[in-house]
């Protein structure tokens, strides 16, 4: 039926190293040109965990060069898929924090596993860093002002209840029916005749994603300074001994 399952894997946890997310933009890319496909499954085949966002070792002990080319990578991707024409729904198997939200935020659909280990949301606060402006725009974009307001302050990690009540995803099904969940909205979705749909699709998306295009390079200048900052790579430096911690 001209859907693709894109899978990521990049053990343990997803994360999105400069490796993955240029592997990724490139399938995409590919996927987008391949006139035989109209829809895209995300999902992932790391177990437990959907994708642990973008890739910490990338933003933490680098030089600013590679700063500026990780993060130019990082809107590469997500121009890519909020731009997309086909349709692109997400099983969520698994942890989505940050830049793991970001990739679900970005499709049509959003369906989640009920586990409560699971969760989802745009974290960065609690990293002691602060979500670019278009993650912001996104969010407002899904779940309002105010819920987004509140959930980026706090940097709240949802559970699938919790993203379902605030409408981070669309649906929460019993773990072993996210894929076939996913398949049948996907059949939904492709009784729409693409022209209309996409048409639709970018009508609402397009002034967020210009909002990125046209001020990208500010951007990679802002990110870089500020992740280059002492005190933030103090907290990062924190946080991934926190992570470390964890296990011991
Ligand atoms: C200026 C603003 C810029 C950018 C916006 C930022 C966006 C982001 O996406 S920042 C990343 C945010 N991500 C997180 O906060 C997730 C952190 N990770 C976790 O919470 C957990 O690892 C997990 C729930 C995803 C999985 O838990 P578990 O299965 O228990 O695995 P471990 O915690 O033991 O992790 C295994 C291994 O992976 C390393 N790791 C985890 N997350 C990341 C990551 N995002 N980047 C790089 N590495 C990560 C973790 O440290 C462990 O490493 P070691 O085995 O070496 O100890």
């Amino acid at each position: 039926m001209g859907v693709a399952v894109m899978k990521l894997r990049n053990p343990p946890v997803n994360s999105l190293s400069l490796e993955c997310l240029t592997e990724f933009t490139i399938s995409l890319e590919k996927l987008e040109n391949d006139k035989s496909i109209r829809g895209v499954i995300l999902t992932s085949e790391c177990p437990g965990i959907f994708s642990a966002g973008l890739d910490l070792l990338e933003m933490y002990g680098r030089n600013p060069a590679h700063y500026a080319e990780y993060w130019k990578n990082v809107q590469e991707l997500w121009l890519r898929l909020y731009t997309s024409n086909m349709i692109l729904v997400s099983a969520i198997n698994g942890a989505s924090p940050a830049g793991g939200c970001l990739l679900a935020l970005c499709c049509d659909y959003r369906v989640m596993a009920d586990n409560p280990k699971y969760t989802i949301g745009l974290n960065e606060s609690l990293l002691g860093i602060v979500a670019p402006f278009w993650f912001k725009d996104m969010y407002v974009n899904t779940i309002g002002h105010r819920e987004a307001e509140r959930a980026l302050q706090l940097g709240t990690l949802f559970s699938p209840a919790e993203a379902l009540k605030v409408g981070v995803v669309d649906e929460v099904v019993p773990e072993d029916q996210v894929h076939s969940k996913a398949r049948s909205v996907m059949t939904k979705w492709l009784a729409i005749p693409d022209h209309s749909r996409q048409l639709t699709k970018n009508m609402m998306r397009k002034a967020t994603a210009d909002n990125l295009i046209k001020q990208r390079e500010a951007d990679i200048q802002n990110f870089t300074s500020f992740i280059s900052k002492d005190s933030i790579q103090k907290s990062l430096h924190m946080y991934l001994e926190k992570l470390k911690q964890k296990k011991g």
